[in-house]
């Protein structure tokens, strides 16, 4: 504090010196700038050239504070730097601080588009304000405003080092202006600080609230749904949650409308009904006289006895069901000696379940619950009279796109070329309808003039309106189709609902065929 007045009595000396101080100074500053060019490299070369950097701050500012010997000497640190910033701008006695030889040094050395020398600017407006009382009162409040500006000319390219770039330049010119507005005293009274100083003061409260805001969207998780905030709608990355899924849920919610709207016959509703498809509960399965302790239970005599129960009604399901080929090529097909049924769809559709469940001999046709597991044209008799074939599935399925498209193509041959075929049964699973392979296949057979008839599987998994819906939805689809064989035949392997019915509509084509 002592120092204060001796300072700007200096100053106020080199003002009136005027154009001969300021020659001095300028020829120095060129020297700097000499010296500092020699540096830059070393300064983008990692820490020894920092520790050069500070050395040479150190004695920059050693060498100024030789001139009036009463500033501190210490190394320039970049919140210092920041601060300075501030200084310079917003506080009137800290520019009036400034003498005119410094000024007229700086913007020599400014032309020459230094990064350095912007970094040394800041630090004499440092050094030249007195340490204490002055930089409490003016680096407060506008330190924000200051910090804007420094990010902003980062952003603008401020930070230049080539010496050519526009950018830097640019600011350049405008910090001249502010610095001649700076060292007149005239230019910022007091006063008018004191006025900007709420708008400062609004503008720092924004930056606070944006601030705020910013941090509490970062800080929610777009994929956690139990997010309460989320459901709400809260703005992420400019799009709300509920804005983002809107069009893909009309569209599906278009499609569940349509399928709802679907109105099933009487003769579908009394179908399912009579046979209880679809979902039931344990309790009405029972009421309705079935053993529900059994496999398949509805597949079953209601108020049977057991021995009545494993009486299959059709003699020819009652035959033992044996393997006797499987084929990966069309020339490994079997000679075609009997009426051949054929199961075809998609991968995990239920096809081999169906054998099982058609014949109540489990675990003859192997089944799982990964899509795939047929590989292979698997030819089952049944006695005498009927062969009943397993086909592999189409679409997904787990194995390669090259292995999956041969069995595509194996099954399409079979289905149009095979002697003995009477009937492919084209199972679609009940929850999901056709797709388009299915659709593939089915044009396929009328090309071909293959005979085919579509079956819902696992209908259990869908309530019974459902399955009613469905078979509703894919009779008038394939309406204007020939080959087609009605009616709709729906079931479930699991429950054994409508099992019996589809026994009696094939066991009909081996009585019927004669080969
Ligand atoms: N809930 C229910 N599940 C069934 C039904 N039929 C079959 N499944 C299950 O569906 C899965 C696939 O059955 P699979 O008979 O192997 O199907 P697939 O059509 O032969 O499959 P690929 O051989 O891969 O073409 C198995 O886990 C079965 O238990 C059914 O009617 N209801
Ligand atoms: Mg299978």
């Amino acid at each position: 504090m002592p120092k204060e007045p001796s300072l700007k009595l200096n100053l106020s000396k080199k003002h009136k010196l005027g154009l001969r101080t300021s020659k001095k100074t300028t020829r120095s500053g060129n020297a700097e700038i000499s010296s500092d060019k020699g540096k830059s490299n070393s300064r983008e070369n990692g820490p020894k050239g920092d520790s050069r950097r500070k050395g040479r701050t150190r004695e920059t500012q050693s060498s100024e504070d030789g001139r009036d010997g009463k500033l501190e000497q210490r190394p320039l640190s970049f919140n210092a730097r920041k601060k300075r910033v501030f200084a310079k701008e917003e506080t009137g006695q800290n520019a009036e601080s400034y003498n005119v030889t410094e000024a007229s040094r700086k913007k020599a050395l400014l032309k020459k588009g230094e990064k350095r020398v912007k970094e040394e600017y800041f630090s004499e407006a440092k050094n030249t304000s007195p340490r204490g009382r002055v930089k409490k009162e003016y680096v407060k409040v506008p330190q924000f405003q200051g910090r804007a500006n420094a990010k902003e000319a980062g952003k603008k390219g401020y930070v230049t080092t080539d010496g050519k770039g526009t950018s830097f330049s640019k600011k350049h010119t405008e910090q001249k202006s502010d610095f001649r507005k700076d060292i007149s005293p005239n230019v910022v009274p007091p006063s008018s600080s004191t006025k900007k100083k709420p708008r400062a003061k609004a503008k720092l409260d924004d930056d606070v609230e944006m601030t705020k805001k910013r941090k509490r969207v970062i800080k929610l998780d777009p994929y956690d749904i139990s997010n309460k905030r989320l459901d709400d709608g809260i703005v992420i990355t400019g799009i709300t949650k509920e804005q983002k899924k809107e069009p893909e849920e009309n569209h599906v919610m278009s499609k569940n409308a349509q399928f709802r709207a679907i109105n099933p016959s009487p003769s579908i509703l009394s179908f399912v009904e009579n046979n209880l498809l679809g979902r039931r509960r344990m309790i009405e399965i029972k009421r309705a006289g079935y053993n529900v302790d059994l496999s398949a239970p509805l597949d079953n005599v209601p108020f049977s006895t057991s021995s009545e129960r494993e009486r299959i009604e059709d003699s020819i399901f009652r035959n033992k069901l044996e393997f006797f080929a499987a084929a990966k090529i069309s020339s490994s097909f079997p000679p075609p000696n009997l009426p051949e049924i054929a199961f075809a769809g998609r991968s995990n559709v239920g096809k081999s379940s169906l054998l099982n469940a058609l014949t109540r001999q489990w675990g003859v046709v192997r089944t799982s619950d990964k899509p795939g597991l047929t590989q292979t044209i698997n030819f089952f008799e049944l006695g005498t009279k009927l062969c009943l074939v397993d086909l592999p599935g189409y679409g997904f399925a787990y194995a390669k796109e090259e292995v999956k498209e041969a069995w595509e193509e194996l099954v399409k041959e079979y289905v149009s070329t095979r002697a003995g075929l009477k009937r492919v049964c084209l199972l679609i699973d009940t929850k999901w309808g056709m797709k388009p392979r299915d659709h593939e296949l089915i044009d396929l057979m009328e090309r071909s003039q293959t005979k085919y008839q579509i079956l819902l599987t696992k209908t259990d998994m869908v309530f019974p309106i459902d399955v009613a819906r469905r078979a509703m939805q894919i009779e008038e689809s394939l309406k204007e189709n020939k080959s087609v064989v009605k009616p709709t035949m729906m079931v479930s392997s699991k429950s054994g609902a409508g099992i019996r019915t589809l026994r009696t509509v094939l066991s009909k084509i081996a009585r019927v065929v004669k080969l």
